[in-house]
């Protein structure tokens, strides 16, 4: 068995992408069987421990279907109103279907813009963060009807992948109407053959990936470049038929089947690479000796309590540095807190941070996974 497919079998972490054209057969409406089989599936890999985000398209051909549209509309204001009528049959489908489990769900709709600024992030990633500690599925689907991009971030295979880097997934399953992605377009080219495993960096898998059908975009263009995202935080993807029985199952227990594109390093080696070389540092936090020996010697978090003073403007998110009392940098990391509320923070035991600020986000200043040693 491949290494990477073996991941799956351990992974403890998935984003599960189902597209367009799987949800609503083609456009018919929503497969509500097929929804029923793929929510049973997800029901089982979660009691066996996987936690799930699940990202679905539909909501515009579920839109269009409820409205009696037959061809996709042309205009942004008719594409956002049709995805405000869909996107409600596609809640109401998986609510039905997880409560049938005893398994709880969550809308959660993002926007481009909650990827770019650096706040909105934040907050998306730890609301995400609490919904999958607390058990529940989150369902997650672009905000359409405030989408300003023409529609054309309207493209749920890379939202899935921000989703994968937001929530440190290590598996990332997009699940679409072919077998996987194949040497050529199977819709024109029959002689075409499916690849079954292959880098994500790898540029010829760039070159045979083609558009969408009329239903989805992106079609395995933005399934490959969605891979090669999801791999830079280190996860591995799959691309497979979401008509294949038991295609989740098969995955999880490292089976051959659809394509699997594998990332370079391991999800925190990723990470810390990331956070090393990618962000320029905002301020500095100047340690005590102590904080300098758990960092250095034990791997752990800095706390406010270990932190002496501040210099530099940063805010919640941002890359500071971490030096000791000489001067000298011993680290860099992403910041919980703003350099204001650090300030405020420093020198105290974490448990007054509520008291200190009236709200707490974390209880590290630095989390150890946000922090690379120099
Ligand atoms: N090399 C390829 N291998 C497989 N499918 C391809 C390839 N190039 C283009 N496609 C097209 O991509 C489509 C799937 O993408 P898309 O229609 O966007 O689906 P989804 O709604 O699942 O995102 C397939 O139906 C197929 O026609
Ligand atoms: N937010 C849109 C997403 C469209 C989309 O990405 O479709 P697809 O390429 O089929 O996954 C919708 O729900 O219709």
């Amino acid at each position: 068995m491949a290494a990477g497919r073996d991941k799956l079998k351990r992974a403890r972490r998935w984003v599960v992408k189902i597209g367009s054209a799987l949800l609503t057969n083609d456009g018919q409406g929503l497969d509500v069987a097929a929804i029923e089989r793929w929510v049973d599936q997800l029901a089982e890999l979660k009691r066996d421990g996987v936690e799930l985000v699940l990202v679905s398209s539909g909501a515009v051909a579920e839109g269009m279907t409820r409205l009696g549209w037959t061809n996709r509309p042309e205009d942004l204001g008719h594409l956002q109103a049709a995805a405000a009528v869909g996107q409600m049959g596609l809640v109401q489908a998986y609510e039905t279907n997880f409560s049938r489990h005893g398994m709880q769900t969550a809308q959660v709709l993002l926007t481009n813009d909650d990827h770019k600024v650096r706040s909105r992030y934040l907050n998306a990633r730890s609301a995400l963060r609490i919904l999958l500690d607390m058990g529940v599925v989150p369902v997650v689907n672009e905000n359409d009807t405030v989408a300003t991009d023409e529609f054309r971030f309207g493209d749920n295979d890379t939202l899935a992948a921000l989703v994968a880097n937001l929530v440190e997934a290590d598996g990332v399953i997009l699940l679409t109407d072919q077998q996987g992605l194949f040497t050529a377009d199977p819709r024109t080219d029959k002689s075409a053959t499916l690849i079954s495993e292959a880098r994500a960096e790898d540029e010829a898998i760039v070159a045979v990936a083609g558009g969408g059908g009329k239903l989805g975009r992106g079609g395995m263009a933005t399934k490959v470049r969605a891979a090669r995202l999801a791999a830079r935080s280190g996860a591995v993807t799959i691309i497979a038929s979401g008509r294949e029985d038991d295609v989740l199952l098969r995955v999880r227990r490292g089976e051959q089947v659809g394509t699997l594109l594998t990332p370079e390093r391991s999800p925190m080696a990723a990470r810390k690479q990331w956070i090393a070389g990618h962000l320029q540092a905002r301020g500095t936090l100047v340690l005590d000796a102590g904080a300098v020996k758990a960092l250095q010697e034990r791997g752990k978090s800095l706390l406010p309590a270990g932190v002496i003073g501040l210099s530099g403007d940063f805010t919640r998110g941002e890359m500071v540095l971490m030096a000791d009392e000489s001067g000298n940098v011993i680290a860099r990391g992403l910041v919980n807190y703003s350099a204001e509320e650090s300030s405020k923070l420093m020198g105290h035991p974490s448990a007054d941070i509520g008291a200190l600020l009236g709200y707490v986000s974390e209880e590290e200043l630095v989390h150890r996974d946000n922090l690379v040693l120099a």
